[in-house]
């Protein structure tokens, strides 16, 4: 089968790739910059149309979470109108689109884990175009399935993984916020679960999802973990200070409680993704063997 994702460098889009690779019954194409941008969103879509994929997944986003409180026009464009342009290309060839959304959706004052029917209320404007996106997807196509997912890592891209090994290549103690909480999911498991959501008939499966790596942590409690990894596999260490997010201003205002309830994924396609834990440490080394954490995210506080 043909599947289709949108974004070519992003750390979903290189998961798929990578993992596809090798398969047999997928055929993985990736479409997105230079060549097609969801700022201008209709090459893209007629693309989409004429490559006939029987599955889309709608991978790309503007994901810069500070940058976007200051370029709010742009956020929007790409995920609110370039996604609803994503939606109807899988709706004019009938095929289902399998469309990221975020755990920011939520303004993380109430407690988590969050199920799909809890009142959303975004509390920075990634969050409320990526809301935005969500229900233009849904009213565009019947086929659709949502999936919000939360605070992703892995080998490809920009993360919080790559940016904790960064830094604790030249500090000997980290300051990371503790009263944040979530679930970090690595893009490999979550591009697992999509090809295997891909291959299967959707029939009555269509919907919202939430769908992160199991169990929850903090932001200090993952950067602990990664630290711990890093030095057990001769990578770098650093020691971990919690602080409170006040202590660490940002442009946007992070959820304090984010976590997702994964139960209606987990009962309806009877998966889970592994512990956050297992999934770290195989990323962390991976990136230690390959010697790579480069670049510190654009427009992120770099304290
Ligand atoms: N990263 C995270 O922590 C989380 C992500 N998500 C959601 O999951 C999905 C995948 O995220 P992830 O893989 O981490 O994202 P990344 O930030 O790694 O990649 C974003 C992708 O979107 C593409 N993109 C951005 N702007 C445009 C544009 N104007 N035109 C075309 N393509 C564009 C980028 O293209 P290019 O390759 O050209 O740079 C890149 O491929 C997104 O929908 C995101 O909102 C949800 C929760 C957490
Ligand atoms: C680098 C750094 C960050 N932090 C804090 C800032 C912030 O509250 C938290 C995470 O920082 P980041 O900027 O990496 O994370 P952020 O960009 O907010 O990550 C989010 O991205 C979007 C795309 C999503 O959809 C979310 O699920 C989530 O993954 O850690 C520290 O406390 N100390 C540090 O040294
Ligand atoms: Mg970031």
């Amino acid at each position: 089968m043909k599947v289709l994702v949108t974004g070519t460098t992003g750390q979903l889009a290189s998961s798929l790739i990578e993992l596809a690779a090798p398969l047999r019954d997928i055929e993985l194409i990736a479409v997105g910059r230079p060549e097609f941008d969801l700022t201008q969103p209709v090459p893209m879509r007629e693309a989409i149309v004429a490559a006939r994929p029987d599955v889309v997944i709608s991978a790309a986003a503007y994901t810069a979470v500070d940058r976007a409180e200051d370029e709010p026009a742009l956020a929007h464009a790409v995920n609110v109108v370039g996604a609803a342009c994503i939606a109807e290309a899988a709706a004019k060839l009938g095929v289902p689109i399998i469309h990221l959304s975020t755990d920011y959706v939520f303004s993380g004052d109430g407690r988590g884990p969050h199920r799909e029917d809890d009142e959303t209320r975004p509390g920075t404007f990634y969050g409320a175009t990526k809301l935005e996106g969500e229900r233009a997807v849904a009213s565009i196509t019947p086929r659709h399935i949502i999936l919000r997912t939360s605070w992703v890592y892995s080998p490809f891209g920009n993360n919080f993984v790559k940016t904790m090994l960064r830094l604790a290549e030249s500090r000997d103690t980290l300051t990371v916020v503790s009263d944040q909480y979530g679930n970090p999911t690595s893009a490999l498991d979550l591009a697992t679960a999509i090809l295997e959501i891909a291959r299967q008939p959707q029939r009555d499966r269509f919907g919202l999802y939430h769908l992160a790596g199991t169990g929850e942590t903090n932001w200090s409690g993952f950067a602990r973990h990664i630290l711990a990894v890093s030095r057990a596999n001769g990578g770098p260490s650093a020691t971990v200070q919690d602080i409170a997010s006040a202590d660490y201003p940002t442009r946007a205002r992070r959820p304090a409680d984010s976590r997702l309830c994964t139960e209606k994924f987990e009962k309806t396609f009877g998966r889970r993704l592994p512990a956050w834990q297992t999934s770290a440490e195989t990323v962390v080394r991976r990136l230690l063997r390959a010697g790579q954490w480069p670049k510190i995210p654009e427009g992120q506080p770099q304290v």
